[in-house]
């Protein structure tokens, strides 16, 4: 069984890696939360059947994709910047060499260097997938409803750590989420949430189910800034999301410490994330001869 490695690109398309971190520059100055939603289509990739590009396949005759699974619809974005990248390429590598999957693995890195985040070597030579499953996105993908152990089962499942949860979940430093995603946490459990929080997120999402269901909140102060604001926020119990309030509970419990330590630490955390990334983009990615080169990242060959 074959490695990914950082240079897989470096004799049959030198240029891969410049053009992609252009595009993704490009995109991000149109619209600095295309950068968390790269980010964030990279981990919905790699969570269902590995990084292998399958969450890009649009529904077919023979399989229902990823795309309209709850997590997905509505909410997944840049698909248009893959798109375009992939074409990038065909052009100037001469040829189908560069897969959808490794595409949207440094995609994901170029957007959080361009926010202002940590650099780290992208493993490279993932292959892209010959199918879809939109009950194995339903399946795989965590909800923001879980509490904290069902967080770490699914990381586990994954063979990832509690401290990959954490890291990983500091992605959230970056960007949005829909009111239907917070509104139970708003309404419900509102003491676990801080008061002037709770009272500006009230005006943005409304108590109602169905109105202002996708109205959108910051998921940290600094959306389109990758720092360690997530975890000051986690630490003020000002969580958007029930899952990420769960990584921090204030009794020393569960991931408290490394909330804390994080939040503290900006260095570590740009280090360790970088880790953590690396090894979400390793989970079961198909290689060698495995899958295939996809010519359009929406379309099995
Ligand atoms: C730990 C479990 C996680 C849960 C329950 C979770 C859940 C969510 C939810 C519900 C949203 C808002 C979607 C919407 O309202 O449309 C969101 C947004 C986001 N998530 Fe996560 N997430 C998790 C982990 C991660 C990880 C591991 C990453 C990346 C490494 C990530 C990156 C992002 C980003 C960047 C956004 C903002 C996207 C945008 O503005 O377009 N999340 N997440
Ligand atoms: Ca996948
Ligand atoms: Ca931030």
């Amino acid at each position: 069984k074959g490695q990914l490695d950082p240079h897989f690109y470096d004799k049959v398309c030198p240029q891969a890696l410049p053009v992609i971190k252009s595009i993704v520059e490009d995109a991000i100055k149109q619209e600095a939360r295309m950068g968390a939603s790269l980010l964030r289509l990279h981990f919905h990739d790699c969570f269902v059947n590995g990084c292998d590009a399958s969450v890009l396949l649009d529904d077919t005759d023979t399989f229902i994709g990823e795309k309209n699974a709850a997590p997905n619809m509505n909410s997944l974005r840049g698909f248009e910047v893959i798109d375009r990248i992939k074409s990038a390429l065909y052009y100037v590598c001469r040829g189908n060499v560069v897969s959808c999957a490794d595409i949207v693995a440094v995609a994901a890195r170029d957007s959080v260097v361009a926010l202002g985040g940590p650099s780290y070597e992208v493993h490279l030579g993932r292959r892209d997938a010959r199918t879809a499953s939109q009950a194995a996105a339903n399946n795989s993908i965590p909800a923001p409803t879980l509490d904290f152990s069902g967080l770490v089962s699914s990381f586990v499942s994954h063979g990832l750590t509690i401290q990959d949860l954490v890291l990983l979940s500091g992605a959230h430093t970056l960007g949005f989420a829909r009111c239907t995603n917070f509104r139970a946490r708003l309404y419900n459990e509102t003491w676990t949430l801080e008061d002037s929080q709770a009272t500006s997120l009230k005006y943005i999402c409304p108590s109602e189910s169905g109105d202002g269901d996708d109205n959108l909140a910051q998921l940290d102060g600094t959306p389109a800034k990758f720092d360690t604001v997530y975890y000051d926020w986690l630490l003020q119990r000002k969580g958007l999301l029930h899952s990420d309030q769960q990584l921090y509970k204030g009794d020393g419990s569960g991931s408290d410490g490394l909330v804390k330590y994080y939040s503290q630490n900006s260095k570590a955390f740009w280090e360790d994330f970088g880790v953590a990334m690396i090894r979400m983009g390793a989970l079961s990615p198909l290689i060698g001869t495995d899958g295939e080169i996809r010519m359009d990242c929406r379309k099995v060959n």
